[in-house]
């Protein structure tokens, strides 16, 4: 059995394509969800017209119902690993797989250090998945899982669903570059605008730019490997993203291939008035970036920004506006 534990827009969205192709899923989350999916079912839809839909999905706010779990997906925001899995090791088998399907860094070795009996993995989804409501869950973007293999991961049942497992020996690759695409989320939360027409301005891609740059010197000095980006080396990334907005478009059709709405889980995040994991994406470059003696402005900039903005601060940044705060913060920090 599988259990999705911290069953949101994520955890819906897989649990619920898993268990539409005939996996034996279990949710586990808030009864808001609870309730929402006991009235109209679940139904995971994808921007290539692919759904799935469960009319009773199993979905308890009861953490005992992972008991019987071969397989944890765990689904909960970074700032809520600890909890989960202070009450998962009350409740988990030892035998048990838990995989992060989280952003960020340092899940897994958060989950390690509360469930040391269990076997814990990385892992990484690479796309964007609204909630509309009515137990409506979306991917707007494209992007499948990454995982750290194990033998008794249940590939057949991902395969069924078709979110067939690219699975690595280690991930860390998979995360550092994934992590540099969510430095985008600070800056598409704070622009106020779909991701698209977000990343089509040249002005907001350079803030992004900024804040990549300081995450390469970072992971360099901490020695992460890092995978390629949109099938580009990390490392060309911030001239890719300088270039004029129709060179741009043009030369990241692939990447700009989502509905024209789609948003990031940080600005779902102040929509609903709840914490980001701002901490975790530019916070985590600032922290990194201090171990080794290093400074991340731009990243600390976007952070006090995000911060601000969920005490009510502004969410609707132009471009420019943005690109002449961070430029002014990297001075600082120059000035010392
Ligand atoms: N949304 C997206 O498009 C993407 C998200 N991700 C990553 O996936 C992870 C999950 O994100 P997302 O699905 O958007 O988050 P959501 O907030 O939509 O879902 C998490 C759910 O878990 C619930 N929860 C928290 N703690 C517990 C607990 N102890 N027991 C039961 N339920 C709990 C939360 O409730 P409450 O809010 O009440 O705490 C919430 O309903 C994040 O790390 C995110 O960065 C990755 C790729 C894309
Ligand atoms: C898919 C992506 C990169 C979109 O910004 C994301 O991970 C998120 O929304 O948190």
């Amino acid at each position: 059995m599988i259990c999705v534990y911290g069953a949101g827009s994520i955890g819906c969205y897989v649990g619920g394509r898993l268990a539409a192709a005939g996996a034996d899923v279990v949710f586990v989350g808030r009864e808001r969800l609870a309730a929402e999916l006991r009235e109209h079912g679940l139904t995971a839809t994808d921007l290539h017209g692919h759904r799935g839909r469960v009319e009773r999905p199993r979905y308890t706010t009861d953490p005992a119902a992972a008991a019987d779990a071969d397989l944890v997906l765990l689904t909960v925001k970074s700032g809520a690993t600890a909890q989960a899995a202070t009450e998962l090791a009350l409740h988990l088998r030892p035998d048990t797989l838990v995989l992060s399907l989280q952003n960020g860094l340092r899940n897994p070795e958060i989950l390690r250090q509360h469930l040391p009996e269990a076997t814990v993995l990385a892992g990484m989804i690479a796309c964007n998945v609204v909630h509309f409501g009515e137990g409506r869950f979306h991917a707007g973007t494209d992007g499948g899982l990454q995982v750290q293999d194990h033998p008794r991961l249940p590939v057949a049942d991902f395969d069924r669903a078709g979110l067939p497992l690219d699975r690595h020996r280690d991930l860390t690759a998979a995360q550092t570059a994934k992590l540099l695409l969510n430095l985008n989320n600070a800056v598409n939360a704070l622009s106020g605008l779909p991701l698209r027409a977000e990343l089509s301005q040249r002005a907001y891609r350079r803030c992004l730019a900024l804040a990549v740059r300081e995450a390469l010197a970072a992971f360099g000095a901490a020695g992460l490997a890092v995978g390629k980006v949109a099938g580009l080396p990390a490392r060309l990334l911030p001239a890719v993203l300088g270039l004029p907005d129709a060179v741009y478009v043009r030369a990241a059709r692939r990447t700009l291939s989502m509905d024209e709405w789609a948003r990031s889980s940080t600005w779902d995040d102040l929509e609903a008035g709840r914490a980001t994991e701002v901490d975790h994406f530019n916070g985590e470059i600032g922290a990194l970036a201090a171990e080794h003696g290093l400074t991340a402005p731009a990243n600390a900039r976007l952070a006090a920004l995000v911060h601000a903005a969920e005490d009510g601060g502004r969410r609707d940044w132009t471009g420019p506006e943005l690109l002449a705060e961070l430029r002014t913060a990297c001075a600082e920090d120059r000035r010392g």
